[in-house]
């Protein structure tokens, strides 16, 4: 049997006690490319954040089997973050400050690392533009190669080829198959099913529980994307929040 490098045991993660996660249990083995799948709403960006530890379970437990600080996390695309008066060799710069923690400061060498990694996601000869100068997909390739620069065990990706041309797609998948054959762990929210079924060997579909989590062509089934659809349909937002000494 595969080892374990996230343990999650009914975990229950909630905002404000409202639950948008409920008792999800599974193991998330090493080294495994794997792709987490559900409606809109369905918590996966909320199970992202509790591998993570910025949203405590509020039932249950995370087991993490590596250190925090070995996990590198790309969240949604947000326009603010491209609109930094900062050049592109700094934003992927910041990766290692990630790595090392602001006080580090930037080894010798990391510069070299940092001109690497625009290399690899295609994108030589950009390191002085500013970021607010490139296209969404560009930047995306930036963000892509600021994640190498931390050099994680386990990368979580929320919906990483969201608003991305069929190219840039094509060229960060393949990044992620390197990243996997590499030893790493990816983890991504994705929304194309087809994509899942052709890239990423093992899916876990949420629709605030569990539905599945395994072999992706078994998940991804007509019977679990139904029954994905009927959870979510069926869940009462507003439901009475939790009791208060359960409060995250
Ligand atoms: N910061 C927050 N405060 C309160 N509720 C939140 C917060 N973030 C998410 N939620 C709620 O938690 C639920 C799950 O949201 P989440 O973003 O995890 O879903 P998702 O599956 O990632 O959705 P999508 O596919 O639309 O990105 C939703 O009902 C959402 O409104």
């Amino acid at each position: 049997m595969s080892e374990a490098l996230v343990s999650l045991h009914n975990v229950t993660l909630a905002y404000r006690r409202h639950p948008a996660v409920h008792h999800v249990s599974g193991t998330l083995a090493r080294g495994s490319l794997t792709a987490v799948v559900g409606p809109n709403g369905a918590g996966k960006s909320t199970l992202l954040k509790g591998i993570l530890g910025q949203l405590p379970a509020q039932e249950g437990k995370v087991m993490l089997h590596l250190p925090a600080s070995c996990i590198a996390y790309l969240p949604q695309q947000s326009a603010l973050e491209r609109q930094f008066p900062i050049t592109v060799l700094d934003a992927v710069l910041l990766g290692a400050w990630t790595r090392r923690g602001l006080l580090g400061g930037i080894a010798h060498g990391e510069r070299e690392r940092a001109l690497t990694a625009l290399g690899e996601v295609g994108l030589s000869g950009f390191a002085a533009r500013p970021v607010g100068t490139l296209s969404v997909g560009q930047f995306q390739r930036v963000l892509f190669a600021r994640l190498m620069m931390q050099d994680a065990e386990l990368i979580l990706l929320d919906e990483p080829f969201n608003a991305i041309d069929a190219r840039t797609t094509a060229d960060l998948l393949a990044l992620v198959h390197r990243w996997h054959a590499a030893g790493r762990t990816v983890l991504a929210v994705l929304h194309d099913h087809q994509q899942v079924r052709a890239h990423f060997p093992s899916t876990l579909l949420l629709a605030r529980r569990l539905i599945a989590w395994g072999d992706s062509a078994e998940v991804l089934s007509a019977a679990h994307l139904q029954a994905a659809q009927d959870m979510i349909e069926a869940w009462d937002d507003h439901a009475r929040p939790c009791a208060p000494e359960l409060a995250a």
